[in-house]
């Protein structure tokens, strides 16, 4: 864990960049700092690893107070990943990632070794290893980053705008492997993004700063978005609020999925059994759904050209908004529902989706009356 306790900074032309900041990054868990350009995120995150000195207050690490901690000691224990990777560019990717062992004196072998296995870990193949960081594309460049980062195992790892010098595709996709990734390592990671939705899909809690270094509120991404501190927070967060919320609660047991008729595509049309509105949902071999088909629209045998496509689905276990969007989209109000394999279980109307929502803002605001 690492613990703020009432940390400013000033830096020596009167700037406050952060001001009496008390913070805890829990143990194995994501904590991001968000906020405004220049509300002071880089500053406290760079204290940690002592890049910056704090004017006044104190931060530990695991209890010890890293201010006696020999820098060199102390960066050993704290991985740091940069905005652009921060890659050496005359350095193959295998020996970017073993230069900090090779530096604490770990033999070359061992070294790559090892380099080899993180390359492996963050998803990239061994046939770039020999590669220059020019030679790959920024998502790459930015796994190296990674890869980099964990080289000496370190229990901390700080993340400075990881993510934003990709686009925004590839930023989806490496945000998810690095979920995947935290899953395996539980490391302890304090990571500083301008990004509130990355912010969310990230962050176990997040920490809203505003300008001045001031802390607005920290919570979890559900907290955030349900119960934003006050005025500045709400605006940070942005808008569709409400809906994002529903992204963080799964639908609970008193949700009925009912049965509905179904049929193969390529089956006979007389072989097909309608509900009563005149709806089917066609499914493949696997029973996967393809979409809702409707009896006018039939002809001889169920083919796709009769096939609705516009509903999307929800899983049994998925949050909230996606069994509201499944229901949406559906062109008779009833959205489709998968198992986990993405075979089709059944349908939920909209409204047993909105008195799910209903019960689950109860529930929330219960837990609230009570804390
Ligand atoms: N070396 C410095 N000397 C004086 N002021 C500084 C220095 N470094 C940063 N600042 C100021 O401290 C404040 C906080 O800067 P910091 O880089 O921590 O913000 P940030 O939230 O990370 O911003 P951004 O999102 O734009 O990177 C800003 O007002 C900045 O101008």
């Amino acid at each position: 864990m690492i613990v703020f306790d009432q940390v400013s900074k000033t830096y020596p032309d009167g700037t406050v960049a952060v001001d009496s900041l008390s913070l805890e990054a829990p143990q194995g868990e994501i904590t991001v700092l968000v906020g405004p350009s220049g509300c002071g995120k880089t500053t406290s995150m760079r204290m940690i690893n002592r890049l910056i000195d704090p004017t006044s207050g104190s931060i530990t690490m695991d209890g010890e107070d890293t201010s006696g901690i020999d820098k060199v000691e102390l960066r050993r224990r704290i991985g740091y990943v940069i905005q652009n990777a921060g890659l050496f560019p005359h350095r193959t990717v295998v020996d970017n990632v073993g230069a900090l062992p090779r530096l604490l004196g770990t033999k070359k072998s061992p070294a790559r070794e090892r380099a080899m296995e993180l390359l492996e870990l963050v998803g990239l193949d061994e046939s770039l290893a020999q590669r220059y960081p020019w030679q790959l594309s920024g998502g790459q460049q930015q796994r190296v980053g990674v890869a980099r980062a964990l080289a000496t195992d370190p229990p901390f790892l700080l993340m400075d705008e990881p993510f934003s010098a990709v686009d925004p595709i590839v930023r989806a996709q490496l945000q998810q492997e690095f979920l995947r990734l935290q899953e395996r390592i539980g490391k302890t990671i304090v990571l500083v993004t301008h990004d509130i939705d990355e912010a969310l899909i990230l962050g176990d809690q997040i920490a809203v700063l505003r300008q001045g270094g001031h802390l607005a509120q920290v919570a979890s991404p559900e907290v955030l978005l349900r119960d934003p501190a006050d005025a500045f927070v709400a605006n940070f967060v942005g808008r569709s609020r409400g809906y994002r919320s529903l992204g963080f609660t799964g639908a609970d047991e008193h949700t009925p999925i009912l049965q509905t008729a179904s049929a193969v595509l390529g089956e006979a049309a007389e072989a097909l059994r309608f509900r009563p509105d005149g709806w089917l949902v066609a499914v493949d071999a696997q029973r996967r759904p393809i979409g809702w088909a409707h009896r006018d629209q039939v002809g001889a045998a169920l083919q796709d050209s009769a096939i609705n496509h516009a509903g999307s689905t929800a899983s049994l276990g998925a949050p909230l908004r996606d069994f509201l969007d499944a229901a949406l989209s559906s062109p008779n109000g009833d959205g489709i529902v998968t198992d986990a394999e993405g075979a089709l279980l059944g349908v939920v109307s909209t409204d047993d989706v909105v008195a799910a929502i209903r019960r689950a803002k109860g529930a929330a605001a219960a837990t609230r009356a009570a804390s």
